[in-house]
């Protein structure tokens, strides 16, 4: 039996994971190469980890407001503690240029009388990206490659919370194409999915930041949401959305408004906040969209719900 600590830690320098023995206090005893050539590859000053403790670099995340940090110290304190047998934490951990995942892994071992902590840190990016796909699936509308309803509802939820906390206006707006039943009955079913996609992909065009999206609401209705935006912002987007749809120039000749395909658009716009209703908001972009419609179609009708105090 080799009984050599060069050897061992040679095959531990082998693993791809990034292997830190703790003791109790959180003191570093040994790090493999691995956890090193991370540490150098990611500016981290690791030349000096023996005098780094790793529940105080943590503790100091943590504070900084860190979830993952906080997360990570209390599963560490839970194994210990000996409350857990074992504790494990599947973190993002991106680069400027890549996408990447780690899956912690904390265990305890005896060595003499004393208790150390093994942590490991797994690359699990490969698996985070196939799930990450599958994801996108179940949430893109097949037709227009665009977001679907079930997406939206979620997205929206979120936005409307965050703009809740932040006191923030939103922006929704439900755009329906025009006779677009007149646009099928002429042209086809397959014509009428062609311009399904392309007004879609001018949707998305307007809704390049993580706080807006564009979905599709159902059959020829689409929804754009705009978090930080308010009703005078959105209805300048709104229009020049209008404006682009119209520059498609997409034939339904025997449309009332216009020989090419026009939209009507409801637009709602509000500080979320108790006394209002996510839903409400809903309903009130889905009336002023019957209104456009009412009143003739090919038009934006837009409204500030935002209650004054
Ligand atoms: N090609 C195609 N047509 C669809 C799809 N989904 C819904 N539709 C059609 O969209 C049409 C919608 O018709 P209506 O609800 O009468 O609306 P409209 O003709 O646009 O009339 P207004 O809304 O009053 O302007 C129907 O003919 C549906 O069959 C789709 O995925 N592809």
């Amino acid at each position: 039996m080799l009984d050599d600590k060069l050897f061992l830690k040679l095959v531990l320098d082998t693993m791809p994971e990034q292997v830190v023995v703790i003791n109790k206090e959180g003191e570093m005893v040994f790090i493999n190469k691995g956890w090193q050539n991370f540490g150098e590859e990611n500016d981290c000053s690791c030349g000096a980890w023996e005098k780094e403790n790793y529940l105080f670099t943590c503790k100091k995340a943590a504070d900084n407001g860190d979830e993952i940090g906080e997360r990570a110290l209390k599963g560490i304190n839970a194994v210990i503690n000996a409350e857990q047998e074992a504790f494990y934490l599947e973190y993002p951990c991106h680069s400027d240029d890549e996408k990447r995942w780690f899956m912690m892994r904390v265990v305890p071992f005896k060595y003499s009388t004393d208790f150390y902590y093994v942590i490991t840190h797994q690359n699990i990016t490969e698996r985070k990206l196939a799930e990450e796909e599958v994801q996108k699936l179940a949430n893109i509308d097949g037709l227009t490659d665009i977001f679907n309803r079930g997406y939206f509802d979620s997205f929206l939820e979120q936005e409307w919370n965050r703009c809740k906390r932040l006191n923030m206006p939103l922006s929704l707006a439900l755009i329906d194409l025009d006779d677009f039943k007149l646009l099928n009955d002429t042209y086809g079913h397959q014509q009428g999915d062609e311009c399904l996609k392309q007004v879609a992909a001018v949707l998305k065009q307007y809704t390049k930041r993580p706080s807006d999206i564009c979905a599709r609401f159902g059959g020829e209705e689409f929804v754009l949401v705009y978090g930080n935006t308010n009703s005078e912002q959105a209805t300048i987007i709104i229009n020049a959305i209008v404006e682009q749809l119209k520059q498609l120039n997409i034939c339904n000749e025997r449309s009332l408004p216009s020989k090419t395909l026009t939209v009507s658009v409801g637009l709602a716009s509000v500080i979320p906040c108790n006394s209002y209703k996510i839903q409400n908001m809903v309903k009130e972009a889905d009336d002023l969209l019957y209104k456009a419609k009412t009143a003739g179609k090919n038009l934006v009708c837009a409204a500030d719900l935002t209650v004054v105090d």
